[in-house]
């Protein structure tokens, strides 16, 4: 068969494969609105899994790595999209001032907090830091299981490292951005590492004073000076700046950065104003104090 012909045939099953692809995301669309009424996490593992599996045994021998594969990244799509129909229509300033209002004065002293095993002398040093004491910390192997134990409510705080290795800084911010987590303090323990304590609750405690923000760009020249300008016009001082290549695509780029400004204030509320009349879809990953040895 000529090459011309097969091609027709490929443009005929990606004029199918788009088709239901956008019936598959309408339908997660609406996932979105129940999930937001009924106060559910968007991301569901346990679905997840037996979806991959269910996938898998589907497709035949050859295929079944691709199909998982395949699945796995409609599936990023997909709460990509409930993210953004969720957030649609949100009065973003009303949810935070009203989070600020409910934050109690101190974090609770008594609460389950998950940590990194392997960090264990630092995590303590940070929860005395935020919490006080470190009595109800709870050791997890990997990132994946304490992002699990918070989602699940088995810890309502995790007190997870965000420096000194830059791999390990990217996936926190995207982890953030896919559990729905939010930064609420952050310190620097001894040996310089700098420690996050996250919930999945939006708590902005007093004193707030950084908020830290995602967002993804298509990877072209002036991509970071066309996000950073806005911040420059209003006055506003961005810090702890990072970027890295998309994990599912490497023509865009994802960037995190702390915009430094009083939570209380009116540089804060235009902030808020320029981030939700964007054209690009921001994420917000919390407003902190950074949390000195004072
Ligand atoms: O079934 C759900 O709960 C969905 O939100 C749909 C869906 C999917 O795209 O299949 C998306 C996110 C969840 O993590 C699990 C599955």
């Amino acid at each position: 068969m000529d090459i011309k012909d097969i091609r027709k045939k490929i443009d005929g099953v990606d004029a199918e494969i788009v088709r239901l692809f956008q019936e598959r995301m309408k339908l997660s669309g609406e996932i979105a609105a129940y999930k937001k009424d009924n106060e559910l996490p968007i991301k569901d593992e346990a679905r997840e899994t037996a979806k991959l599996e269910e996938i898998a045994k589907m497709a035949d021998e050859d295929m079944a790595t691709y199909c998982r594969m395949l699945y796995n990244n409609i599936m990023e799509m997909s709460r990509d999209y409930q993210r953004r129909v969720i957030q649609r229509g949100v009065n973003m300033l009303g949810v935070l001032e009203e989070a600020y209002e409910k934050t109690p004065a101190m974090p609770p002293d008594n609460e389950s907090i998950a940590c990194h095993g392997e960090q264990e002398p630092y995590c303590r040093q940070a929860c005395v830091k935020f919490f006080g004491n470190d009595d109800h910390i709870q050791y997890f192997d990997d990132l994946e299981d304490i992002f699990a134990a918070v989602e699940s409510g088995q810890c309502k705080y995790a007190v997870i490292t965000i420096g000194r290795h830059i791999d390990v800084s990217n996936r926190v911010y995207e982890m953030l951005a896919e559990n729905n987590c939010y930064i609420v303090r952050s310190t620097v323990t001894a040996g310089g590492m700098r420690f996050v304590c996250i919930s999945r609750e939006l708590e902005i405690y007093r004193g707030a004073d950084r908020t830290c923000l995602m967002l993804r760009v298509p990877d072209v020249p002036g991509a970071l000076y066309g996000v950073l300008d806005k911040f420059y016009a209003l006055g506003l001082n961005v810090s702890k700046m990072k970027s890295w290549t998309a994990p599912d695509d490497e023509e865009d780029l994802m960037f995190c950065f702390d915009v430094e400004t009083p939570f209380d204030s009116d540089s804060f509320r235009n902030m808020i104003s320029q981030v939700s009349h964007a054209e690009q879809e921001y994420v917000y990953l919390g407003s902190y104090m950074e949390m000195t040895n004072e």
